[in-house]
């Protein structure tokens, strides 16, 4: 008999470790979830309750870990085309090596580039997806619309942060003028994409964000105005903030106050706020989060890369702060995985003050997925394998010559090498399996994205 909404089909996955990471980090040793449609219907110890009505698929989870999708909430996609640049610059002189090739990028090379990220995402486990896009050429086509085609081809869930710069070099910005767009122009066309695209429902595939850049490349009136379009329409913000010394320095130059008094004071706090980054934090910018409920897109990865610094994770944490995990844009993390963030995240804030007391392997995987889920605004769907949520979650093979040695497989998934997917699933529906993408031929993405790559070289040189 078909499945239908009053008889869903069922996926039994047991056997196998269960970490829910649930607000008690339940977890189980031995076993199972139940998949009913696009929900979660049951977890729990042992084997999945008997005489279950429609089950369509049945999984022996022998030697796998089950835990929630991860949840990667800060992206640059089109970056995916200029991997492996200027790989010895800190942020601003990076940004200005590669701010003249961003600006000649066009939709294919686009839609090209957002496949590649997300592809590399999804293989990994990812299973909900952001997109920082701020980088908008004139008479290029339709970028975003691009972008969420590429999330649907790929499967995942996905917010696009519709970005924008408007704050050129003549004043006193670091993109060239070249690079930004109008103020008007920004908020008109974000305002589109939202009408376009964002789905508030539950279960929606897609939602858009609105999404000035960074106090160096962005007016303080589309700061303000971003922020009033996003609360008229509903949905949420996010920018870059605190990243670098230098852009502290730049914030008290030109506004007399540091980044986080900078963004209070254009109403960019807030419970609908997330920010990438959050690197230069004193403890009065750590309260003030902590106060408004603002959240955190940790990007320690990138952060590294572009000598950054540490974010203080382990206090924002303890003061309540939102703190998901970000892949950041590939041209600053070459790897394009999550898994290497959670990873991170614990042995890059054990190089801080709190050292062996930072992080858990535990914390580290609640970054990577609840934390995720609560800075996207998405808690009450995905983030954690309780009854009644989005069945987003990944069974990772942990039986193989990386992990068979390690008891713990909580452990073995954040301090081992990156564990094989052997199935994740998208509101119930599968995207990869045995490793491999159902979704999109990843042998024919990464030719179109070597392509697109050598064309975006070619034009950025002039030689097209
Ligand atoms: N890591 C990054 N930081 C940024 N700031 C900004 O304005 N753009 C970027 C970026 O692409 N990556």
């Amino acid at each position: 008999m078909a499945a239908t909404a009053e008889r869903p089909a069922r996926i039994v996955i047991e056997n196998c470790a269960v970490a829910t990471v649930d607000a008690r980090d339940t977890e189980y040793a031995q076993g199972h979830v139940v998949v009913a449609g696009q929900v979660i219907e049951s977890v729990g110890e042992g084997k999945a309750p008997e005489g279950l009505e429609n089950v369509v698929r049945r999984i022996d989870g022998t030697g796998h870990l089950v835990t929630p999708g991860l949840v990667n909430t800060h992206h640059h996609f089109y970056q995916w085309l200029t991997r492996g640049l200027a790989t010895d610059h800190n942020l601003f002189d990076w940004l200005v090596a590669l701010y003249p090739t961003w600006a000649r990028i066009d939709e294919p090379m686009v839609h090209a580039a957002a496949q590649g990220s997300l592809a590399m995402m999804a293989r990994g486990g990812v299973t909900t997806a952001m997109d920082h896009h701020y980088v908008f050429p004139r008479g290029t086509g339709d970028l975003a619309g691009a972008i969420v085609r590429a999330a649907r081809e790929t499967g995942v869930r996905f917010t696009l942060a519709r970005g924008s710069m408007d704050r050129g070099e003549s004043d006193g910005g670091l993109p060239p003028d070249f690079a930004v767009e109008s103020l008007d122009g920004a908020l008109a066309a974000t305002e589109r994409t939202v009408a376009r695209h964002h789905d508030a429902s539950f279960g929606s595939m897609t939602q858009v964000a609105v999404a000035p850049c960074s106090p160096f490349s962005v007016s303080t009136e589309l700061m303000r105005e971003g922020a009033g379009l996003a609360r008229r329409l509903g949905v949420r913000l996010h920018t870059h903030g605190s990243e670098t010394v230098e852009e502290e320095k730049f914030c008290h130059e030109l506004f007399g106050m540091g980044p986080t008094a900078y963004f209070e004071s254009t109403g960019w706090l807030g419970e609908d706020v997330w920010m990438a980054h959050c690197v230069h934090m004193n403890d009065a910018d750590i309260a003030a989060f902590a106060r408004t409920g603002t959240g955190v897109a940790h990007c320690p990865s990138s952060n590294a890369r572009l000598a950054a610094g540490i974010a203080r994770v382990p206090d924002m944490l303890a003061a309540g702060i939102p703190v998901g995990l970000g892949v950041d844009g590939t041209a600053s993390n070459e790897s394009g995985e999550l898994h290497t963030e959670l990873r991170n995240a614990l042995l890059v804030n054990r190089l801080g003050p709190h050292r062996e007391a930072a992080l858990t392997a535990r914390q580290a995987l609640r970054l990577g997925t609840h934390g995720g889920a609560r800075v996207l605004g998405r808690e009450a769907e995905i983030g954690s394998l309780e009854p009644g949520k989005l069945a987003d979650l990944v069974l990772w093979r942990m039986d193989t010559l990386a992990h068979a040695s390690i008891a713990d497989p909580v452990a073995a998934l954040v301090l081992g090498a990156a564990a094989p997917v052997t199935l994740s699933l998208v509101g119930g529906v599968p995207v990869v399996e045995d490793g491999r993408l159902l979704t999109v031929d990843e042998d024919a993405v990464a030719r179109t994205t070597r392509d697109e790559a050598r064309r975006l070289a070619r034009v950025t040189a002039g030689e097209e």
